[in-house]
């Protein structure tokens, strides 16, 4: 048994641990780019993630299609990739080893780190405080959906802004640190701009609109598995995210605050304290359980204190980095992450990282910064398996065009969402002045400006005006002679740039 897991061990030669889109892009290119050696893709998570359909929007912008697929149909594709199902639970980088939790041993010449993240949660344990993440926890957090009268989300990013909208039939209390919403995204005009669609009942049907597809399918017995790769763009479509009341939003926001303490009802009821009802709807009879019917209760730096069924903790992520740091001297950077250079190598000599886990250190492009998203994990596994061929074969490797420029779309309140560049003035400190055009309930539009240069957009709604913003980004044109003209809607720009 213990030689032919050492004969086994030996074939291997790239080892990529992580089945979510940076491992399975990084074994496809290697197993496409080098056919005739051997590609373990070694997976926690029963099914990998595919990226399907990739289309180039434009230079910096893609959109793909993303579909949760058992293994086989990777090692149909790529006869030189085998898939392995099981946690990688040590690695020994002086014996250039992974180990699994079956005990199964895999020897690299190059191993990439793609095992992603999981929730940062508020409190670890506390069986009201849930995490999304993978196909598991969405499922959990609708079990518990069905029942809800009232849940409380805490966090102003990605995940927090796409649940206040996408929740039905129940109250929502949304406790968020900063001033306005969506912070990881907007500024204070952008959040304004959106907050109405809150207000708004949902329309039926989602409207028709230009983003990545994302196909599921059922994990064959492998229930409750915690280790699932990420969901990504439209995960809640085509799920039934409604609680029992007949009405589509119901979110009351609470700003600037944090949680202090959470008390589940045992405790609130030893403490002489009055928890509030939902604005608006004190009268309510549903409310009148508001004091002492909820199971837990969660105080608020704000002294507010509120019942609710379960808390959503949508408070970022922690790189999922603990197997492999032990007796290993990674350099780890402060959110966790394995630092990473310009080549997507470790500090440790054939190991490379790529997706969540990693932390971009190197001196990026002045218009790129690292986010924890689908497309940079898909780019990152891709340039890390050009960057890992390269290093084998001895070979130079340029920095991919794909850092030059962050370029994101997505969807927030049923909007086209697109960012690019330096769309928050990221670092740029006072030097900077935006030019905006709002429309409400059609478009927002933001430029960042810099010496006469445009450094970042924000674009909200269907502008069709992203080609061109990141072609004058790209190519840092001097536009001072332009001012606010670059966004008069009397003229059409795309002609003015041609
Ligand atoms: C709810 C939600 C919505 C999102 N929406 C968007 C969006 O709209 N747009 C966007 O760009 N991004 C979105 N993201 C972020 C995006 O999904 C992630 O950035 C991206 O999927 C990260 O990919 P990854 O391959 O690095 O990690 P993951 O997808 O987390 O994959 C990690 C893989 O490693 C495996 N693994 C973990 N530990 C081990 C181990 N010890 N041994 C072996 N295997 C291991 C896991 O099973 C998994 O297969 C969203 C994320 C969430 C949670
Ligand atoms: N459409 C998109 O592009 C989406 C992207 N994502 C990505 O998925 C990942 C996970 O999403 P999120 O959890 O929303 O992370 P996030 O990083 O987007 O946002 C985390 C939020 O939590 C807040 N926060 C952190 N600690 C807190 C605390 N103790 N108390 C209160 N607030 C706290 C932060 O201020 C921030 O607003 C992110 O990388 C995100 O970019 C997620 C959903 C949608």
């Amino acid at each position: 048994m213990a030689e032919s897991r050492e004969a086994e061990a030996m074939k291997g030669r790239f080892v990529v641990v992580g089945g979510g889109i940076a491992g399975v892009t990084c074994a496809e290119q290697l197993a496409a780019q080098f056919p005739s050696h051997k590609v373990y893709l070694i997976t926690a998570s029963p099914l990998i993630k595919a990226v399907t359909n990739l289309r180039q929007v434009s230079r910096a912008l893609e959109e793909f299609d993303v579909e949760e697929q058992g293994g086989s149909e990777l090692e149909r594709l790529y006869p030189n990739i085998s898939v392995v199902q099981s946690p990688v639970t040590e690695l020994r980088s002086q014996e250039q080893k992974v180990i699994t939790e079956e005990g199964a041993e895999f020897l690299y010449n190059k191993l990439c780190l793609c095992a992603g993240a999981r929730p940062k949660l508020i409190v670890g344990g506390n069986p009201y405080v849930l995490g999304i993440r993978d196909t598991d926890s969405v499922r959990d957090f609708q079990r518990r959906l069905t029942d809800a009268r009232r849940v409380l989300i805490v966090g102003n990013g990605g995940i927090a802004l796409e649940l206040v909208y996408e929740l039905e039939g129940c109250q929502v209390i949304w406790a968020i640190k900063d001033k306005a919403i969506g912070n990881t995204f907007f500024d204070a005009g952008a959040a304004e701009f959106l907050i109405d669609q809150l207000k708004a009942e949902k329309p039926l049907a989602p409207p028709t609109c230009k983003r990545t597809k994302y196909t599921t399918e059922s994990p064959p017995g492998r229930e409750g598995s915690s280790m699932g790769s990420a969901l990504g763009p439209d995960w809640h479509e085509g799920l039934d995210l409604k609680a029992k009341g007949a009405y589509s939003h119901r979110v009351q926001i609470e700003t600037q605050c944090e949680v202090e303490r959470i008390l589940l009802q045992e405790e609130f009821a030893q403490l002489n304290i009055t928890a509030l009802p939902f604005q608006g709807e004190e009268t309510v009879e549903s409310d009148s359980a508001s004091s002492s019917d909820w199971p837990v209760y969660v105080q608020l730096t704000n002294g507010k204190t509120y019942g609710c069924d379960f808390i959503v903790s949508a408070t970022g992520v922690v790189p999922n980095m603990e197997p492999f740091i032990r007796g290993n001297q990674f350099d780890v950077a402060e959110d966790g992450g394995v630092r990473v250079n310009d080549h997507m190598a470790t500090s440790l000599p054939n190991i490379y990282a790529a997706g969540d886990i990693c932390t971009a250190s190197w001196t990026p492009s002045a218009l790129w910064q690292q986010m924890r998203l689908w497309t940079q994990a898909r780019q990152m596994g891709w340039y890390a398996a050009k960057c890992m061929g390269a290093e084998l074969l001895q070979q130079p490797i340029e920095m991919d065009f794909c850092f030059e420029l962050f370029a994101h779309v997505t969807k927030f309140f049923n909007y086209k969402v697109i960012l690019l560049g330096k769309y928050n003035g990221q670092g740029l400190g006072r030097e900077h002045e935006l030019l905006l055009r709002c429309t409400r309930g059609h478009e927002y539009v933001k430029l960042v400006m810099q010496g006469g240069r445009m450094v970042g957009a924000l674009l909200i709604g269907d502008t069709d005006l992203e080609e061109t913003f990141e072609n004058l980004i790209l190519n840092q044109t001097d536009l001072s002679s332009y001012g606010e003209r670059l966004l008069d809607p009397n003229i059409d720009i795309e002609d003015y740039f041609d």
